[in-house]
């Protein structure tokens, strides 16, 4: 595997304790954001330091996780805090398809970070760079984060700008070539050839000017708190779907698949509910993908819980069936190894897994790029939170391109697959569009 790297020699990394820095995106100085953010807790990062480009392949989980073994295993760190995301991180985002080039890690030159009432900034590569992208010094930064400033929050580079009139045309598929394809695949399905595949379709946004992530990520933070909005090397969403977290021995994720539409008054949004919850079509749907996490999990883990019901989880645009699992780990495995045996889960490929992808392949009529694949942070202890990259844009410039799917069974209704996709389309609309 030839891997693009991008790293200066040894790191020195110092992570400094501060007062509560108050919303952690209104801290990011450039366009170029990094993030993940739940709740108002998280990381934010800015400035890079290291880079790695990965090919595709099935390794590339195990490459990323060696090359980050030896980038931060022979860093100089002082991290007083040691908790999950202080000291040396990257943030990344996977190609979904294992011959897809697209997986990058980035070691941010600064973080900072929230979680559990302690808050905290870490600096990483040389602490006397002066180039034009290190803004204060480290203690300047701590301090300035420790006592408010008036005159609004350090660092603003550049204040971000909205991203004006948008216009919208059609990616791969038209809306009509799109349900074509799902018939399509129900007709696979139905013949016995594969139990579920997960046909998505693109969207393309122009803008009147560059598209600043930092408003995508602030519409997306208010509107949905629920989910980890994020953003990496100019993928930007906010994801219901926790892929895992690895916190020491313990894991979780949250696995999602079944939807439907959130109601237009209390009572209809209670009655789709419960359709949602008794259809044996999304049920169908959602057992596919929880029982390949058990599947891929148990092995790993010592004590896997995997509930035997699903419960329900209210986005402001869709209703999903949800099921949490938690495990310990049985063995010390990074995040990145974890993640490398759950991905591509029947959430957003199908099953089996390589006919799926097959037909996703066939049927699609594009790359998804790292749409739909894992995407998130790791540190220097293997700890890490990765999302599955859904309800998300690629952006370019002035432009958009935007993502949704739907898990297609036997009994799936094309013209309703088509609602749900463009239901999806809404939390990334909204950012746009304000
Ligand atoms: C593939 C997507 O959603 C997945 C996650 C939750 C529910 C899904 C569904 O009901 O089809 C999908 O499996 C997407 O949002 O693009």
């Amino acid at each position: 595997m030839k891997l693009a790297v991008h790293a200066p020699g040894r790191l020195e990394v110092r992570t400094v304790p501060v007062a509560d820095p108050g919303d952690l995106l209104s801290r990011l100085p450039h366009p170029t954001a990094l993030a993940w953010v739940r709740h108002g807790d998280g990381l934010v990062g800015w400035g890079e330091t290291a880079r790695l480009e990965l090919p595709g392949g099935h390794d590339r989980f195990a490459a990323a996780d060696a090359w980050l073994a030896e980038t931060f295993g022979s860093a100089e760190v002082e991290d007083p805090l040691r908790l999950p995301g202080t000291g040396p991180v990257a943030f990344g985002s996977f190609g979904f398809d294992p011959k897809s080039a697209d997986s990058v890690l980035i070691v941010p030159r600064y973080v900072l970070g929230r979680r559990d009432g302690h808050a905290w900034v870490t600096t990483i590569g040389d602490p006397h760079d002066d180039s034009p992208d290190a803004l204060d010094s480290l203690d300047a930064l701590a301090g300035a984060l420790g006592a408010p400033r008036a005159d609004g929050p350090p660092p603003a580079a550049f204040a971000p700008v909205a991203p004006g009139r948008l216009t919208w045309s059609d990616g791969a598929r038209s809306a009509p070539s799109w349900a074509q394809a799902v018939q399509a695949a129900t007709a696979r399905i139905r013949d016995g050839h594969l139990g579920k595949v997960v046909l998505a379709r693109d969207l393309i946004a122009h803008a009147d000017r560059p598209i600043d992530a930092r408003v995508l990520l602030h519409r997306l933070a208010d509107r949905y708190p629920t989910c980890y909005t994020f953003a990496v090397a100019g993928l930007v969403g906010a994801t219901p779907e926790l892929l895992i977290r690895r916190a020491g021995a313990q894991v979780d994720s949250l696995v999602l698949a079944g939807t439907t539409a959130r109601g237009t008054t209390p009572a209809d949004d209670e009655a789709r509910a419960a359709t949602l919850f008794r259809s044996a079509k999304d049920r169908e749907e959602h057992s596919y993908a929880v029982d390949m996490v058990r599947d891929a999990l148990a092995p790993l883990c010592t004590d896997l819980d995997v509930p035997a019901e699903p419960e329900l989880l209210r986005l402001s645009n869709v209703t999903h069936l949800a099921s949490p699992v938690h495990g310990r780990l049985a063995a010390d495995r990074t995040v990145l190894d974890v993640l490398g045996a759950l991905h591509p889960t029947p959430a957003v490929a199908g099953t089996p897994t390589e006919r799926a992808l097959d037909l996703i392949r066939e049927l699609e009529g594009m790359d998804r790029g790292r749409y739909a694949g894992p995407v998130g942070w790791v540190d220097a202890r293997g700890d890490g939170e990765w999302g599955i990259a859904l309800r998300c844009a690629e952006l370019s410039g002035t432009r958009a391109r935007l993502f949704a799917g739907c898990g297609i069974v036997a009994d799936s209704d094309p013209a309703a697959e088509l609602a749900e996709a463009s239901n999806k389309f809404r939390a990334m609309r909204y950012a746009l569009e304000g």
